[in-house]
Formats: C-alpha cells, sequence, structure tokens
C-alpha cells in the first residue's frame, strides 16, 4: 500500500443517493450518485465494480473526468472532453473492471461554465488557455479531487489504474492517499480547432508530451530520446520489408479459456502497445477462426494513427457477415479465400477477396509475397497462436513481441507452440528487449538477429516449411 502523511489525507466525504444502470452505447453500466460535502451532485459510472470485491481484487481501469458542458454534452470541438468521456467509457466496458467517476463542480477547470466561455473568448483575441484563466482572476486550473476520492473509497476503490495524460491528477489522488499502481495516458486524435489547446496542456500545464513523440515516430522520425523512442525507434529507422508478430498470454502459456474467451487477458497497457504496432505497420493478418470468435476490428483507437489494411486468412470464407471486419468501413480488409469457397457478392465497398489458387494450404511465406505485391511490406501477425506460431516456425518473424500477463488459466487456447527442440542446444533462445506494462511483461524477440546467428554458425537450411491450414488458431 502506498502511505501518506495522515495530515495530506481529505476529510471530504461523499453521501450515496442512488445506486442504478444505464445502460448506454459501450454497454451497461452501474450508476451511482452521490452528494459531496460542499452540496455537488457526483455520479460514478462503473464495470465490474461491487460492494463485497474482495480487498485482493485487481486494480480497476478509473477516469476521473472534469464536468464540461460543452464538451460532453454539446460535442464542442474547442477541447478534447466529449471525446475522452467516450473513449474512456469505451476502454472500461472493454477492461471490464473500471470506474468513471463524473466530477461536477469542474467545469472549466473549476471556475465555472460563464467563466469558462469568457476565458474562450479570450483566448479568440489571442491569449492561451491558461492566460485567459489568468486575466480573470482564476487559477490556471482550480480544480480539486478529494470528492472524488471520496466516491472511489464509498466505492471500494483505493488501488487503481488512472485514466489521464495529467500528472497533476495522479500526484493529487497520491497526496489523498490513493494508491495509483499506474498511469494510462489518454489520448484522443487531435483537431485542426483543440491542436492549440491541446500543445498549450503539453507545453504549460505539465501534460504528458509523451504523444509529441509519437507523432514524430508516426511521421517516421525517430526522438532523441525517450520510452517511445527506445521501444518503437528501430521499427521506424528500418527501411523495408519487415515482419512483426505479437500473442498476449497467460502464465502457463494460454491466449484464451477453453470457451474461446480472450478478453482482458492481458491490460490497457500492453492493448495500447498492441495499437502503437499497428499503427506502424501497413497490414495486420489475422486468422479466420480467431476473427470468427473474437470478432475483432484491428484498426487503431488507443493511441492517434492510422488504421492498417486488414488481412484475413479464411481458405474456407468461414467470417461471418456481420463481423466488424466485413461491415464497419473503417479499413480495408483484404479477404483471402480458397478459390472455390463460397463468398457473396454484395460485400461492403473495403472488403476485396483475395482467391487463393495455389495448391495446397496458404504458406506463410506466399502470403508475405501476396501482400509485398501489393505494397504491403510491413506486416504485423495477430493472432491466434496456431497463425503466430507458424510464422514464427516458417523462420519469417523478424519480432515476435510476448507479453504475459499475471493470470493463470489452466487451459485454453494454445499461445505460441513451435516446433519441437530435442535438446536446449536446438532451443531458440534470441536476443531480447523487455517492458513492464502495468502489470504485463512484454519480451521483444529479435528473431531476425537470432537467425543470422544461427547461419553463421551452421550452413544447414532451416527452410520456410508449409503450415497446414494457417488460419486456424482457436479450438
Ligand atoms: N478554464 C478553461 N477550462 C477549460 C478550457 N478548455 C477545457 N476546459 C475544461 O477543462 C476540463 C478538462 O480538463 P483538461 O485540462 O482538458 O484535461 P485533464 O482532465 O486535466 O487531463 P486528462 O485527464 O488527461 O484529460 C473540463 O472541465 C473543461 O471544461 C479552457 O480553455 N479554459
Ligand atoms: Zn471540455
Amino acid at each position: 500500500m502506498h502511505s501518506v502523511p495522515r495530515d495530506l489525507e481529505s476529510a471530504a466525504t461523499a453521501q450515496r443517493l442512488a445506486d442504478t444502470v444505464l445502460p448506454t452505447r459501450h454497454g451497461r453500466f452501474r450508476m451511482t450518485a452521490y452528494r459531496g460535502g460542499t452540496g455537488t451532485e457526483h455520479v460514478a459510472l462503473s464495470v465490474g465494480v461491487h460492494d463485497d470485491d474482495p480487498p485482493g481484487a485487481p486494480a480497476p481501469l478509473v477516469r476521473l473526468h472534469s464536468e464540461c458542458l460543452t464538451g460532453d454534452a454539446l460535442g464542442s470541438h474547442r477541447c478534447d472532453c466529449g471525446e475522452q468521456l467516450q473513449h474512456a467509457l469505451h476502454l472500461l466496458a472493454a477492461c471490464g473492471r473500471g470506474v468513471l467517476v463524473y466530477v461536477r463542480g469542474h467545469e472549466g477547470r473549476g471556475i465555472g461554465l460563464a467563466e469558462k466561455l469568457r476565458a474562450y473568448a479570450l483566448q479568440d483575441a489571442g491569449l492561451d488557455t491558461v492566460d485567459a484563466n489568468l486575466r480573470l482572476g482564476h487559477l490556471p486550473d482550480a480544480r480539486t479531487y478529494d470528492e472524488a476520492a471520496a466516491v472511489l473509497a464509498d466505492l471500494g476503490v483505493r488501488r487503481l489504474r488512472l485514466l489521464t495524460s495529467n500528472p497533476a491528477k495522479e500526484s493529487a489522488l497520491r497526496a489523498l492517499g490513493v494508491d495509483v499502481v499506474e498511469r494510462v495516458p489518454i489520448v484522443v486524435p487531435p483537431r485542426p480547432e483543440n491542436a492549440r489547446y491541446l500543445r498549450t496542456k503539453r507545453e504549460r500545464m505539465g501534460h504528458d508530451p509523451g504523444e509529441d513523440d509519437w507523432q514524430q515516430l508516426l511521421e517516421g522520425t525517430v526522438p532523441r530520446s525517450g520510452e517511445l523512442a527506445e521501444r518503437y525507434g528501430d521499427l521506424v529507422r528500418r527501411d523495408g520489408p519487415l515482419v512483426l508478430a505479437q500473442l498476449g498470454q497467460s502464465l502457463d502459456g494460454f491466449i484464451a479459456s477453453r470457451s474461446g474467451d480472450a478478453r482482458s487477458v492481458t491490460g490497457p497497457a500492453d492493448r495500447e502497445h498492441l495499437h502503437r504496432l499497428r499503427a506502424l505497420v501497413d497490414a495486420v493478418i489475422v486468422g479466420g477462426r480467431t476473427a470468427a470468435v473474437d470478432d475483432p476490428r484491428l484498426t487503431v483507437r488507443d493511441v492517434v494513427g492510422p488504421d492498417p489494411v486488414r488481412v484475413v486468412l479464411d481458405p474456407g470464407a468461414t467470417l461471418p457477415l456481420t463481423s466488424h471486419l466485413l461491415c464497419d468501413g473503417v479499413a480495408p480488409t483484404l479477404w483471402l479465400v480458397r478459390a472455390s469457397a463460397p463468398v457473396p457478392a454484395d460485400l461492403a465497398e473495403h472488403v476485396e477477396v483475395v482467391r487463393w489458387h495455389a495448391a495446397g494450404p496458404m504458406a506463410p511465406d506466399q502470403v508475405l509475397q501476396e501482400l509485398r505485391r501489393r505494397g504491403l511490406g510491413r506486416v504485423l501477425v495477430e493472432g491466434g497462436g496456431r497463425l503466430v506460431s507458424a510464422f514464427v516456425d516458417a523462420g519469417l518473424v523478424d519480432r515476435l513481441y510476448l507479453t504475459t500477463a499475471p493470470v493463470i488459466i489452466g487451459e485454453g487456447v494454445p499461445g505460441l507452440r513451435v516446433a519441437a527442440a530435442e535438446t536446449m542446444a536446438g532451443a531458440t533462445r534470441a536476443p531480447v528487449r523487455r517492458w513492464v506494462l502495468g502489470e504485463d511483461v512484454v519480451v521483444e524477440v529479435d528473431l531476425a538477429a537470432e537467425r543470422v546467428a544461427r547461419t553463421d554458425r551452421s550452413p544447414e537450411d532451416h527452410g520456410a516449411d508449409e503450415v497446414e491450414e494457417v488460419s486456424s488458431s482457436t479450438a
């Protein structure tokens, strides 16, 4: 437990007034109403948080959302509040255990609605968001978080993963005795109207600068230092074809439970890492059965970045016609099917059916050749376990990102399972780098370097073997 001097802990209170359910476009939330000691009413939207949760329950993802009538209710593009609110609810629903405290009284960073609008008028005349507040006689940020902390305490939340790009929120909560085990940045795509506001938040209000680094990486330049530069810099520096693969698995090596449930095996920080990888490649490849079971979107949502082309290896064309990949139209989908597979004629415009005429199974090297012919040289093999293993066994993966989550499933859908080595001398031991992402550990395995080292040791050919059925990953 994080401990703070007692005198820092707050005497603020939050009285629970109502507990009900709110169905939303992101799913059903528990909605709890409170009255703070100052008389202000707050609400908490939560998923997977119950009054009888044991003390050792995993730390939920928590967003403290500051009321913003213009952004939240009216869809203003002057700030990023409305999009952050929706994105946060989406993330909470996706991760299955989280709370969003909608903090009233925080309007205009605590100066109130009309004063915020006066500040907007000053900004129209040239001031930035900080100077406008100062000109009106306010602090740049007048918010306090003691009532929000009291709401969390009432919900039994003392340890949490905080969804924010504002380090001041983290320190405020810590000072109130809350154990913030991790800060997860929240980023929504900038718009021309709010670019200056977002820049001021970074330059003058201490918000994470990391996303500037990310923007640079997306544009193909590597910042001189920083976590993102270190993690993704050499992917950006490399020209030419590149094959990445990723899997998120349990301590006992499964990517999903026996029933195929693959939700929240790894945490939000790993998911963000996966979205960054997607943004850095031309195409992601997924097996047909995984796509049918998980119904993934394969787009970039947790960070800003371009969506890759989505490639489904689905010899039998078993992907349901209602799946995201065939219906959502947000990014191109290449549907690789056997020449004889039945495919309806009236597919959505973003879907291109690629008929596989070659005899035999879809060999990984032929799939890559087909993609390279289309200019898709940088690819990420995303799953499931058998597809990733097939590409690894074929000696085609340059970098494998294997995330291990501290969860034990017992039995389920296997993760990485490659051809067996008879002795340890024959096992693959490649150069690695590792990062702790929340509660998970990512190991980046440099298989390309290992291949070079191995050919140096023995001239023997470990050529690309064909695989039986590359698309199947889940039972
Ligand atoms: N005074 C003032 N308040 C603003 C302005 N633009 C947005 N806000 C308010 O700022 C609050 C949101 O705070 P932000 O600084 O955008 O973000 P944050 O909550 O500190 O940080 P994140 O957790 O990363 O979103 C809302 O209450 C908005 O009403 C502005 O120009 N002036
Ligand atoms: Zn706002």
